[in-house]
């Protein structure tokens, strides 16, 4: 059996008493793309900072390609990329140079300049390469968070809302990216509000609710809004009877 190169064990949180992950497990195989959909608090972006130990969750566990996010070994941490919260750029420096940076820390320090024009040119960056990311707009910053996350093509990608700012274009470019880097064997989990865009690229959808994965939806057809909402609802109509009877709501 293929072992997963993205898992969350068992994973639980709260913020001050407050629930927002409730015993999630989650796996992403080589070669897939797996999307996690919710609605605003659902835990996506939680679940994404404990999968890549920006937050240490008060119960369960991570691994990222069978170690854990703390305690990556360098070999390892060169095969991850990542975009959770903030990217990891220097507002001082041009495109160019952050990618360059980018290229150096991912263990390609002789190919740097070869790495970083080849993420310039597949990000669509190449009319901003000599301006510095602090001038850049959202949208393009966005691109060169996602540059540097993937020019050292990752086993394992986790990307936060990947295309939130970016124009059709930019979701296309971000499209083929991670379908491409997938196909070439890479384990990706991304989450996303932009059903359509899911619809295209996942393998897998997950969706969260309340901190809970209350089921997978099949990313083919037409109906995956509708099936989303009824997913939704059925999750909250399982967890307010399961109040009225004092038991527990099973996913
Ligand atoms: N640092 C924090 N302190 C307190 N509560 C937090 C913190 N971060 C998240 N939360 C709470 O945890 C829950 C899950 O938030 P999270 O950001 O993971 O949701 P999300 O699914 O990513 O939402 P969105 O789609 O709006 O980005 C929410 O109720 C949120 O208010």
């Amino acid at each position: 059996m293929t072992a997963p190169a993205l898992l969350l064990d068992d994973v639980s949180h709260t913020f001050g008493g407050r629930a927002a992950l409730d015993h999630l497990t989650l796996t992403v195989l080589p070669g897939r793309v797996t999307a996690l959909i919710g609605l605003n608090g659902a835990g996506k972006t939680t679940a994404l900072r404990a999968l890549t130990g920006r937050l240490r969750p008060t119960q369960g566990s991570a691994r990222i390609l069978g170690h854990e996010p703390d305690g990556m070994p360098a070999d390892v941490a060169r095969r991850f990329g990542h975009v959770v919260d903030t990217p990891l750029v220097y507002p001082e420096l041009t495109v160019t140079e952050n990618l360059r940076c980018a290229a150096r820390l991912h263990g390609l320090a002789r190919r740097a300049a070869g790495a970083a024009a080849a993420a310039v040119g597949r990000t669509g960056l190449d009319p901003w390469r000599h301006t510095r990311a602090g001038a850049l707009s959202m949208g393009n910053r966005q691109r060169l968070g996602i540059a540097g996350a993937t020019l050292h093509r990752p086993a394992a990608l986790i990307l936060d809302e990947p295309t939130s700012a970016l124009d059709p274009q930019g979701v296309v470019l971000v499209r083929e990216l991670v379908r491409g880097l997938a196909d070439d064997g890479a384990a990706v989990l991304v989450s996303s509000h932009h059903l359509d865009e899911v619809a295209r690229v996942a393998d897998e959808i997950v969706v969260l609710h309340g901190g809970r994965d209350v089921g997978r939806l099949e990313p083919g057809g037409t109906d995956l809004e509708q099936r989303f909402f009824a997913m939704v609802l059925d999750a909250d109509t399982r967890t307010a009877d399961a109040r009225t009877t004092g038991t527990r709501s099973l996913p």
